[in-house]
């Protein structure tokens, strides 16, 4: 049996619940196989980053290297990559893969510590986005990238316009969950703006959810769906993993992956 693959090229999250650890577990729901290229080990938990180690970037590339030579890949999932030298030895392996790439755009743990340095903003431009299939910004991450204020879904548009038309990526999905009100995504993927939208689920356990929603658009990638229906599935599937999202730890705790196993909504 050849099962679909997908590769995450992201930082360790030791508590589990974001980054590599996230990306993985949610491929295994999507009985997609999952293979990692690490860039950096944070030692984190539910309450905040408390030290980052940045793997060398020869090791990266060995690592790279390592799973091109033997392993298929349908699909390539990228997150915290925090140095503009990491960012260009990614990019240029990615450009040579031709396949759809998932590019979310980590710049700040949601507790609030930096997880990227301030140089590598241009350089996920320069490098990374004009090889995404879909960038996966949240508020902030949009405003820092663009210099722009997103206030409203308009505003949302606009950015997600800009990401295309100016940085060049092939799509864009600017995620709401920093909003107020309902939780609503807006995607463009260089023809029209698709809207999704749930209610907001009254919880402080959100940690990981972004990587978590942009492996899952990944998986679906890989299984052969397109943009829009991947990001259909993703979005209820994440929905369903903050609304049975874990209360461990003191801080914001993980969402749960296998939450869909319950609401049946593959
Ligand atoms: N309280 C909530 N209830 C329902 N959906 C939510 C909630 N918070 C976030 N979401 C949804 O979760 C997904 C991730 O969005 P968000 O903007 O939180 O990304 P993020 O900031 O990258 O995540 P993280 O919390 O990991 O930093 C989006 O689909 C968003 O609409
Ligand atoms: C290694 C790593 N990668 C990504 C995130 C972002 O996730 P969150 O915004 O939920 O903290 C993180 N905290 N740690």
């Amino acid at each position: 049996m050849k099962p679909f693959t997908a590769i995450t090229i992201a930082g360790s999250d030791s508590g589990g619940g974001a980054g590599i650890q996230a990306d993985i577990k949610t491929f295994e729901e999507w009985e997609v196989y999952g293979m990692s290229v690490l860039t950096s080990l944070t030692a984190q938990n539910t309450t905040g980053v408390q030290d980052i180690h940045h793997v060398p970037v020869s090791f990266i590339e060995a690592q790279l290297g390592s799973i091109e030579e033997d392993l298929p890949m349908n699909v390539i999932k990228s997150g915290m990559v925090a140095t503009k030298e990491a960012a260009k030895v990614v990019g240029n392996w990615i450009a040579r893969q031709h396949i759809p790439y998932v590019c979310d755009p980590v710049m700040v743990s949601a507790s609030g510590h930096p997880l990227m340095e301030e140089e590598t903003r241009a350089a996920l431009s320069e490098y990374l986005f004009p090889h995404a299939s879909v960038v996966t910004p949240n508020i902030p991450e949009a405003e820092t990238l663009l210099d722009m204020e997103i206030k409203t879904e308009e505003d949302m548009e606009e950015a997600a316009r800009k990401f295309v038309d100016r940085l060049g990526a092939k799509g864009a999905l600017v995620k709401g969950g920093h909003l107020n009100g309902e939780a609503v995504d807006v995607l463009y993927d260089g023809g029209i703006i698709r809207t999704y939208r749930e209610d907001r689920i009254s919880t402080e356990n959100t940690h990981g959810t972004g990587c978590t929603y942009a492996s899952a658009i990944a998986a679906n990638l890989a299984m052969g769906r397109t943009l829009p229906f991947a990001v259909e599935y993703a979005k209820n599937y994440i929905t369903e993993a903050i609304r049975h999202s874990f209360d461990i730890g003191s801080g914001s705790g993980p969402t749960n992956h296998w939450a869909h196993r319950k609401e049946r909504v593959r």
